[in-house]
């Protein structure tokens, strides 16, 4: 996290700046009101008026300072925050899709939310905060030097004593916050879940069954939560016990400095207001303290996520450089393939196919008999255990971009909560032309129309059928020139009169391999395939 500071150094500068002058402001007008009360009780008017003009012009200049700090304060805190989610946000959505897949959504919002919240408070928000404190606690200490050694060396080991406080506790403080952000990502990794299930849950009638679990799953991440509320308030409380007990020694010896006439009633005045001036700074010190021992398993579990996702930025993937970006020209060919999720399970077994440019091909088999996993593989999502897959005769390998040559579109159709255009163009620079053709491609006339691609597609395409949806990720394919397009259960969840019209947009497309994975392709229409491979 310390690279955010670093980026920031600027603003911390002038915080600290800001943060010195105000300190010394508040130091003076210390002893600017001994002085007023000195002269008062001498009843010299003239000096009395003058340092009282004095200590109201120091008093505004700090609090014009303060105001200073406090606005850079809150400028540093919003700059770290926002470089921190924009790096959550790349090190996530450069990741490879079985790296991505690895973690639930839930994880994802939790880790975005709960713990860059708690990372914006905890840290980059106690950061300036402990600053503050601590220059008060360096000049405020200097100053009581000035006024006292003996008096000094005395308050300084008695009212620190309570910053240990924290430091004693520093692994319960930490396993405390980290099991509250894990309960966290849990409970919204099923909330997210529940979310998403909402039309079973009412088909199924069990609101009553996901309110009890929601609930449990609920009072288990609050209990977390009060756990780590608690032991951060009986840190707190005494280590506030610890700095009153300490504060009423201090104002003690100060008190018989005064019966013994070593000091003034002015200088007790002075000495009490830089105790006061101590004594608060430090409570709060020692509060910051435990902040920061707590947040730091965040912080470094944060730090992970984020270099973990670095490795797949393009400025840091080396292979980018001479990633193969090249279409192929004769086949891509599948060489004996072997493969199984389970070590010793093979669920590809010895498996060779061919697919030719510009070839129709229809992959078909019972269900779970790996047509999914075949396409994945095909996607490099997984290590084949044997075999090889060629491209025009060479192996395509760790540093081939499947991406740039092939374009999958899957059995759910996903649309983003955009306009149509947006859907289809994929923020690339398509004409009108060109999408409404796409369009008509896939016989979607209705939406066939400048007017039309303006359109919103609500979450999750609410707003268009299964079929008009289907449609329109294949005329997103279709935009997309890549030499190889594959339909992975491009009929699943339709009506026969949408099945043939999707079956017809298929078989019509020309100049491209086109790989279906489907059990339910129409036999009537296999003559107008090239290959129909069977998968046993
Ligand atoms: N990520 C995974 N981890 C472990 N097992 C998996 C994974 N993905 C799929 N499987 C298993 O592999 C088998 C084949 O799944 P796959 O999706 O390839 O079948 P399919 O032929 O496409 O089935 P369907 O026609 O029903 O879509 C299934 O038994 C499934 O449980």
């Amino acid at each position: 996290m310390s690279k955010y500071i670093k980026k920031n150094k600027f603003l911390l500068f002038g915080i600290i700046v800001t943060l010195v002058i105000s300190s010394i402001f508040a130091v003076m007008v210390q002893f600017l009101k001994g002085d007023v009360l000195d002269y008062a009780l001498l009843r010299n008017d003239t000096k009395t008026l003058m340092y009282a003009i004095l200590l109201v012009s120091f008093i505004l200049l700090e609090i014009a300072f303060q105001f200073g700090y406090d606005y850079l304060r809150a400028h540093f805190s919003i700059r770290c925050v926002k470089e921190l989610r924009e790096d959550f946000f790349r090190s996530m959505i450069y990741r490879t899709y079985m790296n991505f897949t690895s973690k639930s959504n839930g994880d994802y919002i939790a880790k975005y939310t709960n713990d860059v919240d708690m990372i914006q408070t905890l840290y980059f928000g106690t950061i300036p905060l402990f600053l503050e404190i601590l220059i008060k606690v360096i000049l405020v200490s200097i100053s009581l030097f000035l006024l006292d050694w003996r008096l000094a060396i005395v308050t300084l080991i008695l009212l620190t004593t309570p910053l240990y406080i924290p430091k004693l506790i520093e692994k319960k403080l930490q396993n405390s916050q980290k099991e509250y952000s894990e309960a966290v990502e849990q409970h919204l990794s099923r909330v997210t879940d529940w979310l998403s299930g909402f039309e079973i849950i009412k088909n199924y009638s069990i609101e009553h069954k996901i309110f009890t679990a929601f609930q449990k799953s609920n009072e288990y991440t609050l209990h977390k939560a009060l756990h780590n509320k608690q032991l951060n308030y009986v840190a707190g409380l005494i280590s506030t016990l610890i700095s009153y007990l300490s504060y009423f020694i201090v104002l003690s010896i100060a008190a018989v400095f005064v019966l013994i006439g070593e000091f003034t009633a002015g200088d007790f005045f002075v000495a009490i207001g830089m105790i006061d001036q101590l004594s608060y700074p430090l409570i709060a010190l020692s509060q910051f303290i435990q902040d920061l021992i707590s947040i730091k398993p965040i912080c470094y579990d944060m730090a992970k996520f984020i270099e973990e996702g670095a490795a797949y930025l393009p400025e840091n993937k080396a292979s980018y450089q001479h990633m193969v970006t090249n279409d192929f020209n004769h086949s891509i060919y599948l060489s004996n393939i072997t493969f199984g999720f389970q070590e010793g399970e093979e669920l590809i077994h010895n498996f060779s196919a061919e697919f030719k440019k510009n070839q129709h091909y229809l992959i078909k088999g019972r269900s779970g008999c790996g047509k999914t996993t075949l396409i994945n593989l095909l996607l490099k999502y997984y290590s084949l255990t044997e075999g090889t897959i060629m491209m025009d005769g060479e192996l395509l390998t760790e540093d081939t971009n499947v991406y740039d040559f092939i374009t999958i579109v899957r059995q759910e159709a996903f649309l983003f909560m955009d306009t149509l255009r947006n859907n289809l163009s994929m923020y690339t620079n398509c004409s009108d032309d060109d999408l409404i053709l796409a369009l008509k491609e896939v016989n979607l006339m209705k939406y066939a129309s400048k007017e039309c691609l303006d359109m919103l597609i609500s979450e999750g395409g609410n707003n268009l059928s299964g079929g008009e949806k289907k449609r329109i990720c294949i005329a997103r394919a279709l935009l997309r020139n890549t030499n190889v397009l594959i339909f992975d259960e491009p009929l699943a969840n339709l009506d026969m009169e949408n099945m043939l019209i999707i079956e017809d947009v298929l078989l019509k497309i020309s100049d491209r391999t086109v790989i279906i994975v489907s059990h339910q392709f129409t036999e009537n229409n296999y003559t107008r395939l090239d290959h129909v491979i069977t998968m046993n």
